[in-house]
């Protein structure tokens, strides 16, 4: 089936669905929640992760792999780390015919798997830093609405766990993983993404504080979440019993930090640059960045086309652009270009005899539809260019219009009337979580209530004398409020 059956102003949710199916990155499963990650989805991820990795590793991390089991006493170690998360436990209670003595549970983040080795491990001040970072899955029997990539009852993510000496230190890494998290969203997945600091009550219940990078979907007007990056403080220690002698022979409790990001974020791309023929991929993840169709004529020399469309592959390839061909004889070039369309890959090239005799390539561009003819002897330098610009042309439009969305409001009225244009709404804040409580009561809804997103790191100007816009009392912040998923 060629082309699109709803629009992305449309029924956003169908046209999402359609988007990552009809693009070959999804699968849709049966059972409710969880999905097949396709190759088209998968290779963005390793690409994804090979970026991770690499800056990771300067930062010292090393990589392990824990159980995906973890025993129901461990689990409940600390009541109020799980008290609110329970019911989305997943338990493993037989095997085969056999009931288990005790329930076993699937992690669904892994904390209390590891921290009571990080207690057998660290000894002294010697044995600190400890940075363990795994890639894998998790599961979280989630209720409310899935939706490929963005909720999903099993995920992929890589968790970073890691423990120090100092709050100095850990207050540190917290921030270098965020501004990791901001590169891959804004370099790589040219997602524009505001770095701030969650609320005592939207922050990880059972560390010091939490950061995260927020991005905004403007079709739906809901934030969401890229990744976080919690500062754990010695709540964990304490739990755990993670102490080192210092260098004075005085046991200590050491600081933590625990981080993430999952394969939502290839869903907040999908969100991002989709349109009404598809997927759009920006270049510095796209599985292939260039698509080389040949197109013959009925008299013309098809096997010096093909020669020809052979060569400006391999020319490509060799020059580190991922380049490939559709040779499939049974499908039209016309069937082609709106096949790889729909899959989003930016750039395609098409060779015909007239491009052969001009000694050109006619170049489409996935972003805009910009068409142009290149001499061959100037190939790869000028599809580099076209792949660089679609990259920022890509981020540039998603920040305009997420910029387009933020509304800076001073009253409930105003904010009220923001929330229902789907706004992404900026407002001075008293900074107490009564009020937090209040506005999530009085916006209770169908769409869901609204909430902080986050407090950003920076701060407009705060003039004396501005008030909370929800209680009145004099603000401390401006804070990010919204709807979210
Ligand atoms: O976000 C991160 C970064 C990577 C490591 N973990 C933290 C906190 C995870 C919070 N969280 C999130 N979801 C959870 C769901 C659960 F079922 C249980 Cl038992 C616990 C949690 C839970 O602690
Ligand atoms: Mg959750």
């Amino acid at each position: 089936k060629l082309g699109m059956a709803y629009k992305k102003d449309g029924n956003f949710g169908e046209w999402y669905s359609e988007v990552v199916v009809n693009s070959e990155m999804i699968e849709y499963y049966d059972i409710s929640g969880c999905y097949i990650l396709r190759p088209w989805a998968m290779e963005i991820w390793e690409l994804l992760k090979e970026f991770f990795d690499a800056e990771i590793k300067k930062l010292k991390l090393k990589p392990y792999y824990f159980p995906l089991f973890v025993t129901e006493n461990v689990l409940q170690k600390e009541k109020d780390h799980i008290e609110g998360f329970a019911p989305e436990v997943a338990w493993v209670t037989k095997s085969g015919k056999s009931e288990l003595e005790a329930p076993i549970a699937i992690r669904p983040t892994s904390e209390t798997v590891m921290y009571p080795y990080f207690s057998k491990w660290i000894r002294s001040h010697r044995d600190l830093p400890l940075r363990c970072n795994q890639w894998c899955n998790v599961v979280r029997w989630e209720f409310s609405n899935p939706t490929p990539f963005i909720r999903s009852r099993e995920f992929l993510w890589q968790e970073g766990h890691t423990a120090f000496a100092t709050k100095e230190e850990a207050d540190e890494e917290v921030l270098q993983i965020l501004e990791l998290y901001r590169r891959i969203y804004e370099e790589f997945l040219a997602v524009p993404v505001s770095k701030g600091r969650k609320s005592e009550m939207e922050k990880f219940a059972g560390g010091l504080y939490t950061t995260s990078v927020e991005a905004f979907i403007p079709n739906t007007g809901r934030g969401i979440q890229g990744a976080t990056s919690h500062c754990l403080g010695q709540n964990f220690a304490k739990m755990f019993d993670i102490t080192f002698e210092n260098e004075k022979g005085v046991r200590e409790m050491v600081w933590q930090n625990s981080w993430a990001y999952t394969t939502r974020s290839i869903g907040v791309m999908v969100m991002t640059h989709g349109d009404d023929k598809g997927l759009v991929l920006p270049p510095k993840v796209a599985p292939i960045q260039v698509i080389v169709i040949a197109v013959p004529y009925k008299d013309a020399d098809t096997t010096a086309i093909k020669g020809a469309c052979e060569s400006t592959v391999y020319t490509l390839n060799q020059s580190g652009i991922r380049a490939d061909q559709d040779t499939r004889e049974n499908y039209s070039p016309g069937w082609k270009y709106s096949h790889w369309e729909m899959k989003g890959v930016p750039l395609r090239i098409e060779i015909g005899p007239k491009d052969l005799a001009n000694k050109q390539v006619r170049i489409v561009c996935r972003d805009n539809g910009a068409k142009v003819d290149i001499p061959v002897t100037n190939l790869v330098e000028e599809v580099k260019v076209l792949l660089d610009e679609i990259q920022k042309n890509l981020f540039k439009t998603a920040q305009e219009k997420r910029d387009a969305c933020v509304q800076v409001i001073k009253t409930w009225d105003e904010f009220t009337t923001a929330l229902n244009n789907k706004r992404l709404i900026l407002a001075p804040w008293c900074d107490e979580e009564e009020v937090e409580k209040d506005v999530k009561a009085r916006t209770k809804g169908e769409l869901g209530a609204a909430k902080t997103l986050c407090t950003p790191f920076e701060q407009p100007e705060l003039p004396e004398g501005t008030l909370c816009f929800a209680s009145g009392k004099p603000a401390k912040k401006w804070s990010f409020w919204g709807r979210s998923y």
